[in-house]
């Protein structure tokens, strides 16, 4: 089976090419001083798919028979975890962005535009609003403010059931603690392969990161407002972009903290052990919500290739249980899986229903 695999990203497109049971991964990259002009993310549509269209003819995979094509699912309305075929109304809703901006939204959209040309099916996988979560960690605290799953599932999913396959044992009988520690965080529950709880990757939940702030002491975020320090939009931007690492040291990019820390630099090295203790204690609280029943804990993405975060956290948690170390992410290969399960039969494609607008996270 020939799968196209297509993973936007907010700097870049990652493409995916399974041909004669092999697979060949690239990331086309597109410079922010590109992608800045762009005022909605839907508006960058046929900027990346010229670039894909390109990286295509350019590899000399134009021609391909593909079978099938599959994206990134993005932040539409909350669904079971699995794979979906793209049609109405899940393309409608990945184009209006039901549940946000997000690069994510244009995966499926993409997928659809390429496998349309084609008369082939067009899947996303594991979408970032897949919603398990149990009611108890649904309230918030206040009525009317709902806690909503909204996380890297496709990359979460995918490493879990691998540390799963490594121990022998099926996804559905474990209870693993996986953290996501990329440009975003997001740590998730796995109880018996269900996310019964898992921080909000995207609205100031969790731990802080190399670009957003996670949770944040309300009074003081509406302090800034009534002082007019600054508008909504714009606080809304550093809770998704601008926040943490970079608010504290001007860098998203955690090799260049680590190196003004090594160099001496005690407040970079601050703030990058208030980062690890964080996520520790983002750890240590899921462990409570599975009443100590752990059999795992898993660290994936781009912080889990430092060896000073990886060791901060192990010092920390290893107490809970065994810690897996599974660095980068996988999200391309879970979309091949994905899309091959569904074509295959083991995995029926499920339709997306859509919603009434009170189903938004
Ligand atoms: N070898 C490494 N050592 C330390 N940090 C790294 C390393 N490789 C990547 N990172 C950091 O990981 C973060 C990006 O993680 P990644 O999972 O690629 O994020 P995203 O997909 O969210 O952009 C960046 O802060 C980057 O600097
Ligand atoms: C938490 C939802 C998905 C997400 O935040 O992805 P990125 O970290 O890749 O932006």
């Amino acid at each position: 089976m020939n799968i196209l695999a297509i993973d936007p990203g907010s700097t870049s497109t990652k493409v995916g090419v399974r041909r004669a049971g092999k697979l060949v991964k690239a990331t086309i990259e597109h410079p922010r001083s590109e992608i800045e002009t762009f005022h909605a993310v839907m508006e960058q549509l046929d900027y990346r798919m010229e670039h894909l269209v390109r990286y295509l003819r350019e590899t000399g995979v134009e021609q391909v028979r593909w079978d099938a094509v599959v994206g990134r699912g993005g932040l539409v309305r909350p669904v079971p975890s699995g794979v979906y075929l793209v049609e109405e109304p899940l393309l409608g809703d990945l184009v209006r962005g039901v549940n946000g901006e997000h690069a994510a939204n244009l995966g499926g959209v993409m997928a659809h535009a390429v496998a349309a040309r084609l008369g082939v099916p067009a899947y996303v996988v594991d979408p970032p609003v897949i919603d398990e979560m149990w009611p108890v960690a649904r309230l918030s605290g206040m009525a009317g403010i709902e806690r909503r799953s909204m996380f890297h599932a496709l990359n979460q999913k995918a490493v879990a059931r691998e540390v799963a396959r490594e121990l022998g044992r099926p996804y559905q009988e474990l209870n693993l603690i996986v953290a996501h520690l990329g440009g975003g965080i997001t740590v998730g529950a796995h109880r018996k392969g269900q996310v019964v709880d898992v921080n909000n990757g995207l609205n100031g939940d969790g731990p802080f990161s190399p670009e957003r702030t996670g949770g944040l002491p309300v009074i003081g975020v509406l302090q800034l407002v009534e002082r007019g320090a600054f508008t909504t939009e714009q606080l809304k931007s550093i809770v998704a972009r601008k926040g943490g690492v970079f608010s504290y040291l001007g860098t998203v990019d955690l090799r260049e903290a680590e190196a003004s820390a090594n160099e001496g630099d005690h407040w970079a090295a601050l703030v990058l052990d208030a980062m690890v203790y964080q996520i520790a204690k983002e750890i240590g609280a899921l462990a409570a919500a599975l009443a100590g029943e752990v059999d795992g804990v898993v660290l994936t993405g781009g912080l889990a290739f430092s060896a000073s975060v990886v060791e901060g956290l192990q010092q920390r948690v290893q107490f809970i249980a065994p810690v897996f170390v599974r660095p980068g992410e996988f999200e391309i290969e879970a979309l091949v899986d994905g899309a091959l399960r569904a074509l295959s039969g083991a995995d029926e494609a499920r339709r997306y229903q859509g919603g009434a607008d009170e189903d938004r996270a």
